[in-house]
Protein backbone atom coordinates (compact mmCIF):
# COMPACT_ATOMS: atom_id res chain seq x y z
CA UNK A 1 0.00 0.00 0.00
CA UNK A 2 1.22 3.57 -0.96
CA UNK A 3 2.04 5.73 2.10
CA UNK A 4 -0.55 8.17 2.42
CA UNK A 5 0.32 11.85 2.82
CA UNK A 6 -1.47 14.13 5.21
CA UNK A 7 -3.29 16.79 2.46
CA UNK A 8 -1.23 19.83 4.29
CA UNK A 9 2.11 18.45 3.25
CA UNK A 10 0.90 18.57 -0.70
CA UNK A 11 1.47 22.08 -2.65
CA UNK A 12 -0.76 21.35 -4.84
CA UNK A 13 -3.46 20.69 -2.20
CA UNK A 14 -6.26 23.36 -0.89
CA UNK A 15 -5.23 23.07 2.63
CA UNK A 16 -1.56 23.70 1.87
CA UNK A 17 -2.26 26.77 -0.48
CA UNK A 18 -4.65 28.11 2.17
CA UNK A 19 -1.84 27.34 5.02
CA UNK A 20 0.74 29.68 2.75
CA UNK A 21 -1.55 32.32 2.13
CA UNK A 22 -2.40 32.66 6.02
CA UNK A 23 1.39 32.32 6.85
CA UNK A 24 2.19 34.94 4.40
CA UNK A 25 -0.42 37.15 5.25
CA UNK A 26 0.56 37.16 9.37
CA UNK A 27 4.28 36.84 9.25
CA UNK A 28 4.19 40.10 6.57
CA UNK A 29 6.77 42.82 8.07
CA UNK A 30 7.70 40.51 11.11
CA UNK A 31 10.87 40.79 12.70
CA UNK A 32 13.13 37.61 12.29
CA UNK A 33 14.69 38.37 15.89
CA UNK A 34 11.97 37.49 17.39
CA UNK A 35 12.76 33.87 17.43
CA UNK A 36 16.23 35.02 18.71
CA UNK A 37 14.43 35.47 22.51
CA UNK A 38 12.49 31.74 22.70
CA UNK A 39 13.35 29.55 25.13
CA UNK A 40 14.22 25.97 23.60
CA UNK A 41 10.52 25.06 24.83
CA UNK A 42 9.01 27.83 22.79
CA UNK A 43 10.74 27.26 19.85
CA UNK A 44 9.63 23.40 19.89
CA UNK A 45 6.13 24.57 20.28
CA UNK A 46 6.41 27.25 17.28
CA UNK A 47 7.66 24.00 15.26
CA UNK A 48 4.61 21.90 15.55
CA UNK A 49 1.92 24.28 16.30
CA UNK A 50 2.97 25.75 12.58
CA UNK A 51 0.62 25.37 9.87
CA UNK A 52 3.12 26.34 7.52
CA UNK A 53 5.33 24.76 6.50
CA UNK A 54 4.02 21.68 8.48
CA UNK A 55 6.03 20.62 10.66
CA UNK A 56 8.72 17.76 9.88
CA UNK A 57 8.00 14.49 12.08
CA UNK A 58 10.62 12.31 11.63
CA UNK A 59 11.80 13.77 14.74
CA UNK A 60 8.74 12.73 16.86
CA UNK A 61 9.18 9.96 18.87
CA UNK A 62 6.03 6.99 17.53
CA UNK A 63 5.95 4.02 19.47
CA UNK A 64 3.05 2.98 17.21
CA UNK A 65 5.82 2.20 15.00
CA UNK A 66 6.99 -0.90 16.67
CA UNK A 67 3.83 -1.71 19.21
CA UNK A 68 0.52 -1.02 16.75
CA UNK A 69 -0.72 -0.26 13.76
CA UNK A 70 0.57 3.46 12.42
CA UNK A 71 0.42 6.02 10.43
CA UNK A 72 -3.31 7.25 10.90
CA UNK A 73 -4.41 10.10 8.64
CA UNK A 74 -0.31 9.52 6.95
CA UNK A 75 1.11 11.31 10.44
CA UNK A 76 3.58 9.46 11.62
CA UNK A 77 6.83 9.83 13.99
CA UNK A 78 9.82 7.34 14.18
CA UNK A 79 10.64 4.71 16.47
CA UNK A 80 13.36 5.90 17.10
CA UNK A 81 13.28 9.98 16.96
CA UNK A 82 14.51 9.82 20.60
CA UNK A 83 15.93 7.32 23.00
CA UNK A 84 13.32 5.22 24.54
CA UNK A 85 13.93 1.85 26.15
CA UNK A 86 11.49 -0.79 26.80
CA UNK A 87 11.41 -2.20 30.06
CA UNK A 88 9.56 -5.15 31.62
CA UNK A 89 6.19 -5.01 32.76
CA UNK A 90 4.39 -6.48 36.06
CA UNK A 91 3.39 -9.99 34.95
CA UNK A 92 0.85 -9.81 37.68
CA UNK A 93 -1.17 -7.72 36.17
CA UNK A 94 -3.72 -9.59 34.15
CA UNK A 95 -5.79 -6.97 32.77
CA UNK A 96 -3.52 -5.94 29.97
CA UNK A 97 -1.55 -9.35 28.86
CA UNK A 98 -0.10 -7.43 26.15
CA UNK A 99 1.13 -3.85 27.48
CA UNK A 100 4.63 -2.98 27.00
CA UNK A 101 6.11 -0.40 28.50
CA UNK A 102 8.76 2.29 27.25
CA UNK A 103 10.92 4.78 29.33
CA UNK A 104 12.70 7.70 28.28
CA UNK A 105 15.95 8.51 29.73
CA UNK A 106 16.13 12.21 28.72
CA UNK A 107 13.06 12.95 31.32
CA UNK A 108 13.20 10.47 33.80
CA UNK A 109 9.83 9.33 35.46
CA UNK A 110 8.43 9.00 32.34
CA UNK A 111 6.29 6.29 30.96
CA UNK A 112 4.57 5.44 27.91
CA UNK A 113 2.20 2.24 27.48
CA UNK A 114 1.01 2.33 23.58
CA UNK A 115 -1.81 1.32 22.73
CA UNK A 116 -2.70 0.31 26.80
CA UNK A 117 -6.53 0.97 26.39
CA UNK A 118 -8.41 -1.46 24.26
CA UNK A 119 -10.24 0.16 21.57
CA UNK A 120 -13.84 -0.74 23.69
CA UNK A 121 -12.34 0.81 26.47
CA UNK A 122 -11.50 3.82 24.46
CA UNK A 123 -14.99 4.25 23.22
CA UNK A 124 -16.32 4.12 26.90
CA UNK A 125 -14.29 6.63 28.73
CA UNK A 126 -14.84 8.80 25.46
CA UNK A 127 -18.52 8.47 26.01
CA UNK A 128 -18.36 8.44 29.74
CA UNK A 129 -16.77 11.89 29.42
CA UNK A 130 -19.55 13.56 27.30
CA UNK A 131 -22.40 11.02 28.60
CA UNK A 132 -21.57 11.35 32.24
CA UNK A 133 -18.34 13.72 33.11
CA UNK A 134 -18.94 17.23 31.56
CA UNK A 135 -22.01 17.73 33.85
CA UNK A 136 -23.14 18.95 36.93
CA UNK A 137 -22.26 18.62 39.28
CA UNK A 138 -19.09 18.25 37.67
CA UNK A 139 -17.57 21.85 36.52
CA UNK A 140 -16.58 22.79 32.87
CA UNK A 141 -15.42 25.87 31.22
CA UNK A 142 -18.97 26.28 30.30
CA UNK A 143 -20.15 26.92 33.76
CA UNK A 144 -18.57 29.98 34.35
CA UNK A 145 -20.73 31.69 31.34
CA UNK A 146 -24.37 29.32 30.61
CA UNK A 147 -26.62 27.90 32.80
CA UNK A 148 -26.38 24.09 31.73
CA UNK A 149 -28.77 21.51 31.20
CA UNK A 150 -28.86 19.56 34.64
CA UNK A 151 -28.73 16.44 32.27
CA UNK A 152 -25.14 17.69 30.26
CA UNK A 153 -24.98 19.69 27.45
CA UNK A 154 -24.02 16.59 25.05
CA UNK A 155 -27.26 14.58 26.62
CA UNK A 156 -28.95 17.85 25.56
CA UNK A 157 -27.44 18.01 21.96
CA UNK A 158 -28.29 14.37 21.70
CA UNK A 159 -31.98 15.06 22.37
CA UNK A 160 -32.46 18.22 20.75
CA UNK A 161 -31.04 16.73 17.13
CA UNK A 162 -33.26 13.62 17.38
CA UNK A 163 -35.97 15.95 18.45
CA UNK A 164 -35.91 18.51 16.16
CA UNK A 165 -39.05 19.84 16.77
CA UNK A 166 -38.33 20.61 20.64
CA UNK A 167 -36.28 23.75 20.73
CA UNK A 168 -33.86 24.16 23.55
CA UNK A 169 -31.72 27.06 24.29
CA UNK A 170 -29.11 28.20 26.78
CA UNK A 171 -29.32 30.86 28.49
CA UNK A 172 -26.45 32.91 29.48
CA UNK A 173 -25.70 33.73 33.09
CA UNK A 174 -26.10 36.97 33.72
CA UNK A 175 -22.55 38.84 33.97
CA UNK A 176 -21.59 39.33 37.59
CA UNK A 177 -20.44 42.95 36.97
CA UNK A 178 -19.42 44.93 34.08
CA UNK A 179 -16.36 44.20 32.86
CA UNK A 180 -13.47 44.24 29.66
CA UNK A 181 -13.08 40.33 30.20
CA UNK A 182 -13.31 38.79 26.79
CA UNK A 183 -15.16 35.47 26.67
CA UNK A 184 -13.61 32.92 29.06
CA UNK A 185 -15.60 30.02 27.44
CA UNK A 186 -12.80 29.70 24.71
CA UNK A 187 -9.03 30.42 23.58
CA UNK A 188 -6.63 28.66 25.50
CA UNK A 189 -6.33 27.85 29.24
CA UNK A 190 -5.16 30.99 31.34
CA UNK A 191 -1.82 29.21 32.66
CA UNK A 192 -0.64 31.44 35.01
CA UNK A 193 2.67 30.30 37.38
CA UNK A 194 1.18 29.18 41.11
CA UNK A 195 2.95 28.38 43.98
CA UNK A 196 3.45 25.00 44.43
CA UNK A 197 1.43 23.08 46.82
CA UNK A 198 3.17 21.69 49.45
CA UNK A 199 2.45 19.71 53.84
CA UNK A 200 3.72 23.43 54.86
CA UNK A 201 1.60 25.68 52.56
CA UNK A 202 -1.08 23.47 52.54
CA UNK A 203 -3.14 25.98 55.43
CA UNK A 204 -2.31 29.08 53.48
CA UNK A 205 -3.42 27.59 49.81
CA UNK A 206 -6.80 26.71 51.80
CA UNK A 207 -7.61 30.26 52.77
CA UNK A 208 -6.52 31.98 49.37
CA UNK A 209 -9.82 33.33 48.10
CA UNK A 210 -11.34 31.75 44.85
CA UNK A 211 -13.49 33.94 43.23
CA UNK A 212 -16.03 32.41 40.29
CA UNK A 213 -14.40 33.43 36.73
CA UNK A 214 -16.38 36.93 35.33
CA UNK A 215 -19.12 35.66 33.07
CA UNK A 216 -18.66 36.38 29.61
CA UNK A 217 -20.52 39.45 28.49
CA UNK A 218 -20.53 37.80 24.85
CA UNK A 219 -22.50 34.65 25.30
CA UNK A 220 -25.83 34.85 24.71
CA UNK A 221 -28.89 32.44 24.36
CA UNK A 222 -27.46 29.57 21.87
CA UNK A 223 -28.76 25.87 20.98
CA UNK A 224 -26.84 22.81 22.77
CA UNK A 225 -24.89 21.95 19.27
CA UNK A 226 -23.46 25.44 19.11
CA UNK A 227 -21.70 25.10 22.64
CA UNK A 228 -20.81 21.17 22.19
CA UNK A 229 -17.64 22.29 19.77
CA UNK A 230 -16.71 24.99 23.52
CA UNK A 231 -16.38 22.44 25.44
CA UNK A 232 -12.74 22.50 26.74
CA UNK A 233 -12.65 21.28 30.03
CA UNK A 234 -14.50 19.07 32.87
CA UNK A 235 -13.65 18.63 36.27
CA UNK A 236 -12.74 15.19 37.97
CA UNK A 237 -12.77 14.57 41.56
CA UNK A 238 -11.35 17.70 43.79
CA UNK A 239 -12.58 21.01 42.44
CA UNK A 240 -9.99 22.29 40.30
CA UNK A 241 -9.86 26.68 40.18
CA UNK A 242 -8.12 27.96 37.36
CA UNK A 243 -7.88 31.45 38.26
CA UNK A 244 -5.75 30.35 41.57
CA UNK A 245 -4.64 27.05 39.94
CA UNK A 246 -5.36 25.47 43.43
CA UNK A 247 -7.53 23.20 43.72
CA UNK A 248 -10.69 24.68 46.42
CA UNK A 249 -10.65 22.10 48.83
CA UNK A 250 -13.91 23.73 50.39
CA UNK A 251 -16.28 22.50 47.50
CA UNK A 252 -15.97 18.67 48.79
CA UNK A 253 -14.50 15.83 47.06
CA UNK A 254 -16.05 14.61 43.71
CA UNK A 255 -16.02 11.03 43.03
CA UNK A 256 -13.36 9.46 40.44
CA UNK A 257 -15.19 7.19 38.19
CA UNK A 258 -14.47 3.60 38.54
CA UNK A 259 -14.02 3.19 34.65
CA UNK A 260 -11.28 5.76 35.27
CA UNK A 261 -9.69 5.00 38.14
CA UNK A 262 -9.93 1.37 37.29
CA UNK A 263 -7.69 2.19 33.77
CA UNK A 264 -5.09 4.44 36.51
CA UNK A 265 -4.51 2.04 38.35
CA UNK A 266 -3.60 -0.50 35.85
CA UNK A 267 -1.49 1.34 34.44
CA UNK A 268 0.74 2.04 37.86
CA UNK A 269 0.38 -2.10 38.64
CA UNK A 270 1.73 -2.64 35.04
CA UNK A 271 5.06 -0.70 35.47
CA UNK A 272 7.95 -2.52 37.58
CA UNK A 273 8.84 0.52 39.38
CA UNK A 274 12.41 -1.00 39.78
CA UNK A 275 13.15 -0.74 36.67
CA UNK A 276 12.29 3.30 35.86
CA UNK A 277 13.81 4.54 39.51
CA UNK A 278 15.55 1.18 41.22
CA UNK A 279 18.72 2.39 38.91
CA UNK A 280 18.99 6.18 39.96
CA UNK A 281 22.11 6.56 41.47
CA UNK A 282 22.59 8.57 44.72
CA UNK A 283 18.69 7.76 46.67
CA UNK A 284 15.99 10.00 45.83
CA UNK A 285 15.46 13.32 47.74
CA UNK A 286 12.10 12.84 47.39
CA UNK A 287 11.60 9.48 50.06
CA UNK A 288 13.24 6.52 49.25
CA UNK A 289 10.66 4.62 49.62
CA UNK A 290 8.14 6.36 47.60
CA UNK A 291 8.23 4.72 44.29
CA UNK A 292 8.38 1.48 45.97
CA UNK A 293 5.20 1.32 47.41
CA UNK A 294 2.82 2.75 44.27
CA UNK A 295 1.29 -0.49 43.42
CA UNK A 296 -0.43 0.08 46.96
CA UNK A 297 -0.28 3.40 47.97
CA UNK A 298 -1.25 5.01 44.04
CA UNK A 299 -4.84 5.92 44.87
CA UNK A 300 -6.24 8.75 42.11
CA UNK A 301 -8.07 11.07 43.51
CA UNK A 302 -8.38 14.38 41.14
CA UNK A 303 -8.11 15.39 36.82
CA UNK A 304 -9.54 16.85 34.46
CA UNK A 305 -10.84 15.89 31.07
CA UNK A 306 -9.38 17.96 28.27
CA UNK A 307 -11.18 18.19 25.04
CA UNK A 308 -9.65 19.69 22.10
CA UNK A 309 -10.95 20.22 18.31
CA UNK A 310 -8.87 19.67 15.36
CA UNK A 311 -11.09 22.27 13.35
CA UNK A 312 -8.81 25.53 13.81
CA UNK A 313 -12.05 27.99 14.48
CA UNK A 314 -10.90 31.78 15.89
CA UNK A 315 -13.03 31.23 19.18
CA UNK A 316 -11.68 27.94 20.31
CA UNK A 317 -7.90 27.04 19.89
CA UNK A 318 -7.07 23.47 19.98
CA UNK A 319 -3.84 23.22 21.66
CA UNK A 320 -2.15 23.22 25.11
CA UNK A 321 0.86 25.76 25.89
CA UNK A 322 3.54 24.65 28.15
CA UNK A 323 3.69 24.53 32.04
CA UNK A 324 3.99 22.21 35.19
CA UNK A 325 1.12 20.68 37.22
CA UNK A 326 1.83 21.74 40.53
CA UNK A 327 -1.15 22.15 42.65
CA UNK A 328 -0.69 18.41 43.99
CA UNK A 329 0.31 17.96 47.48
CA UNK A 330 1.46 14.24 46.47
CA UNK A 331 4.07 15.93 44.09
CA UNK A 332 5.99 12.93 42.82
CA UNK A 333 3.07 10.06 42.59
CA UNK A 334 2.21 9.09 39.08
CA UNK A 335 -0.38 11.14 36.87
CA UNK A 336 -1.85 9.01 34.54
CA UNK A 337 -2.88 10.31 31.22
CA UNK A 338 -5.16 8.61 28.83
CA UNK A 339 -5.35 9.70 25.49
CA UNK A 340 -8.82 9.22 23.13
CA UNK A 341 -9.83 10.55 20.00
CA UNK A 342 -7.07 12.06 17.28
CA UNK A 343 -3.64 11.92 17.82
CA UNK A 344 -1.66 15.02 19.21
CA UNK A 345 2.24 16.09 19.70
CA UNK A 346 3.38 16.18 23.30
CA UNK A 347 6.07 17.93 24.53
CA UNK A 348 8.08 17.08 27.69
CA UNK A 349 11.20 19.07 28.66
CA UNK A 350 12.56 20.02 32.27
CA UNK A 351 12.33 21.91 34.77
CA UNK A 352 12.08 25.09 33.00
CA UNK A 353 11.48 26.28 29.86
CA UNK A 354 15.36 26.31 28.47
CA UNK A 355 15.41 22.55 28.75
CA UNK A 356 14.68 21.20 24.81
CA UNK A 357 11.50 19.18 24.90
CA UNK A 358 11.63 15.46 23.31
CA UNK A 359 8.47 15.50 20.66
CA UNK A 360 5.84 12.02 21.43
CA UNK A 361 3.18 11.24 19.15
CA UNK A 362 0.24 9.93 21.13
CA UNK A 363 -2.89 8.24 19.82
CA UNK A 364 -5.64 6.86 20.55
CA UNK A 365 -5.69 3.98 24.01
CA UNK A 366 -2.09 5.48 24.87
CA UNK A 367 -1.09 6.16 28.10
CA UNK A 368 1.25 8.67 29.69
CA UNK A 369 2.67 8.49 33.05
CA UNK A 370 4.28 11.54 34.50
CA UNK A 371 5.65 10.52 37.93
CA UNK A 372 8.77 11.21 40.36
CA UNK A 373 10.39 14.82 40.82
CA UNK A 374 12.07 15.46 37.71
CA UNK A 375 8.84 14.63 35.76
CA UNK A 376 6.44 15.47 37.59
CA UNK A 377 7.50 19.00 37.50
CA UNK A 378 8.45 19.18 33.62
CA UNK A 379 7.06 21.41 31.24
CA UNK A 380 4.52 20.16 28.78
CA UNK A 381 2.54 21.04 26.55
CA UNK A 382 0.54 19.74 23.70
CA UNK A 383 1.27 22.22 20.17
CA UNK A 384 -0.58 20.51 17.92
CA UNK A 385 -3.70 18.10 17.28
CA UNK A 386 -3.26 15.98 13.74
CA UNK A 387 -6.86 15.73 12.31
CA UNK A 388 -8.10 12.80 10.36
CA UNK A 389 -6.03 10.89 12.99
CA UNK A 390 -9.34 9.17 14.61
CA UNK A 391 -9.11 5.25 14.53
CA UNK A 392 -11.87 3.12 12.87
CA UNK A 393 -12.99 1.65 16.08
CA UNK A 394 -14.68 5.01 16.74
CA UNK A 395 -17.21 4.17 13.48
CA UNK A 396 -18.33 1.35 14.76
CA UNK A 397 -21.68 -0.02 15.89
CA UNK A 398 -21.09 -2.19 18.58
CA UNK A 399 -20.53 1.38 21.10
CA UNK A 400 -22.69 0.13 23.96
CA UNK A 401 -26.13 1.42 24.16
CA UNK A 402 -25.61 3.72 21.22
CA UNK A 403 -29.04 3.84 18.92
CA UNK A 404 -28.55 5.05 15.35
CA UNK A 405 -29.05 8.54 15.47
CA UNK A 406 -26.68 8.69 18.81
CA UNK A 407 -24.00 6.90 16.70
CA UNK A 408 -24.21 8.97 14.01
CA UNK A 409 -23.84 12.50 16.21
CA UNK A 410 -21.10 10.81 18.25
CA UNK A 411 -18.93 9.97 14.97
CA UNK A 412 -19.26 13.17 14.14
CA UNK A 413 -18.11 14.89 16.97
CA UNK A 414 -15.24 12.89 17.53
CA UNK A 415 -14.42 12.75 13.91
CA UNK A 416 -12.66 16.39 15.00
CA UNK A 417 -11.73 15.45 18.48
CA UNK A 418 -9.28 14.82 21.08
CA UNK A 419 -9.83 14.10 24.47
CA UNK A 420 -6.97 13.66 27.31
CA UNK A 421 -8.17 12.35 30.44
CA UNK A 422 -5.54 13.56 32.65
CA UNK A 423 -5.53 12.06 36.50
CA UNK A 424 -3.72 13.26 39.46
CA UNK A 425 -3.31 12.20 43.31
CA UNK A 426 -3.67 15.43 45.42
CA UNK A 427 -2.93 13.36 48.60
CA UNK A 428 -1.68 10.50 50.00
CA UNK A 429 -4.02 7.01 50.17
CA UNK A 430 -6.12 7.42 52.92
CA UNK A 431 -5.14 10.90 54.69
CA UNK A 432 -8.46 12.73 54.84
CA UNK A 433 -7.33 16.51 54.86
CA UNK A 434 -8.84 18.95 57.83
CA UNK A 435 -11.19 21.22 55.36
CA UNK A 436 -13.62 23.56 56.62
CA UNK A 437 -16.49 23.10 54.03
CA UNK A 438 -18.18 26.72 53.56
O1 LIG B 1 -3.67 16.67 26.63
C1 LIG B 1 -2.66 16.18 27.11
O2 LIG B 1 -2.11 15.17 26.64
C2 LIG B 1 -2.00 16.83 28.32
C3 LIG B 1 -2.94 17.60 29.19
C4 LIG B 1 -2.25 18.24 30.35
O3 LIG B 1 -1.06 18.39 30.37
C5 LIG B 1 -3.02 18.73 31.49
O4 LIG B 1 -4.25 18.58 31.53
O5 LIG B 1 -2.42 19.29 32.42
FE1 LIG C 1 -0.39 19.09 32.28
Amino acid sequence: MVAQVPEIYDPSSASYKKARRQYIKTTKGRSNDVALDWTPFRTAEKKYKARFPPPDLSGVLDLAEISHESGMGGWKGSPSAVPANEVKVNQRSPNNPGARAFVVPQVPGLVLLPAFVSPQDQNRLVRWSLEDQARHPNDTNLDAHYILPKEGLWNAHVCSRMNPNTRTFIQPKAPLEISDASPADSGPRQLIDNTPANTDNFSSLLTTPKPSPPASLNAAACTPSSLVPKLRWANIGWSYHWGTKQYDFTKGKGQVADIVRDVCRQAVETVTWEEVFGGSKGGNDWGEDDWKSWHETYEPDAGIVNFYQTKAHKLYIDTLMGHVDRSEVCATSPLVSISLGNAAILLIGGLTRDIEPVPILLRSGDVVIMSGPECRRAYHGVPRVLENTLPTHFDSCEIEGAIEGDLKLYKEYMKTTRININVRQVFPKGFVPDIPLI
